[in-house]
């Protein structure tokens, strides 16, 4: 276990960092997007950015995978005020789980009070074709099971409670937002909703493991989102979450298909353009308090 001091995911360490931020720009971010493998090209629907390298923030971790530009990206989407991560942290990159879900924290020190991730994820629901965008209604924890959860430590309740309910992580109304966003633009045929289950990567899940998920009742398999879910519900903020599937995971022992980056940042490439879509509407509709 990492002490909250060496992770930079203290209360004052997060504020310093949001400190520094607003200290060199004008915005005030409502909304922060954070975008998954391939899917950067999110951020480039911002208007009026104010860019930040990763490297240049105080405390920031750094994004060490392809398909992860590292650049955090200030701006209005459809008019609203956003934060936006281009390029998350992962577990298999050596962070501690702390240090992985940190911008979470700095995002609600910044005043967001909305939170739209999105990944790469395998399918394993034999329904999900590869391009299919799901949206996230729930998830399943594996590294919590033994013990690996952001909120473990000491719990700070300028943050939030010692115990959150997980029950309603993702939001109801932004579910069905998309659900009928969706619809509106002709997407119903590669629109699903479904669980997510994180494991630690960066390994491929072997054929066991995919028949296991599936029996357990998870639609799509990924390596992130879920740490970052649970951090940015402790501190009160509505999360919506999507998954494109990039790659069917493999449950045939006859099958000659082989899991890979190649295939999962391809992917991000073909579908870019909608789920850009199916978020900038979403944004445009949003009612803010
Ligand atoms: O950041 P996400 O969850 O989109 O990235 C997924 C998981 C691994 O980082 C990578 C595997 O191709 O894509
Ligand atoms: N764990 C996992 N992560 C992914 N990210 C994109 N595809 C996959 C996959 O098949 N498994």
């Amino acid at each position: 276990m990492f002490p909250e001091s060496t992770t930079g995911s203290c209360y004052e360490e997060c504020k310093s960092t949001a400190e520094w931020l607003l200290a060199q720009m004008e915005v005030r971010p409502l909304l922060g997007i954070v975008c998954g493998s391939g899917l950067g090209g999110l951020a480039e629907m911002l208007k009026d950015q104010v860019v930040f390298r990763y490297e240049d923030i105080p405390n920031f971790p750094q994004s060490t995978v392809r398909g992860h530009a590292g650049r955090l990206v200030f701006g209005t989407l459809k008019g609203k005020p956003c934060v936006c991560m281009q390029g998350r942290f992962h577990l298999y990159e050596g962070y501690p789980v702390q240090k992985t879900t940190l911008p979470m924290r700095i995002f609600k020190l910044l005043g967001v009070e909305m939170v739209i991730l999105t990944n790469a994820a395998g399918g394993l629901n034999e329904d999900y074709k590869v391009g299919d965008i799901m949206i996230i209604k729930d998830h399943i924890n594996m590294p919590g099971f033994a013990g690996v959860n952001p909120l473990a430590g000491q719990n700070d309740e300028r943050f939030g409670v010692r115990f959150p309910c997980m029950s309603d992580a993702y939001d109801r109304d932004l579910r069905q937002l998309a659900q009928d966003v969706g619809e509106e633009l002709g997407y119903k045929d590669f629109l699903r909703e479904g669980v997510y289950c994180v494991l630690g990567g960066p390994s491929f899940e072997t054929i066991a493991e995919c028949r296991m998920l599936y029996r357990l009742g998870a639609d799509a398999v990924g390596m992130s989102t879920v740490h970052e879910v649970i951090v940015a519900r402790h501190c009160g903020m509505r999360v919506f979450a999507l998954s494109l599937i990039t790659n069917k995971a493999v449950m045939d022992y006859n099958s000659e298909e082989k899991a890979n980056h190649e295939e999962v940042l391809q992917t991000g490439k073909q579908r870019a353009e909608q789920l850009e879509k199916l978020v900038s509407s979403m944004v445009s509709r949003i009612k803010h308090n």
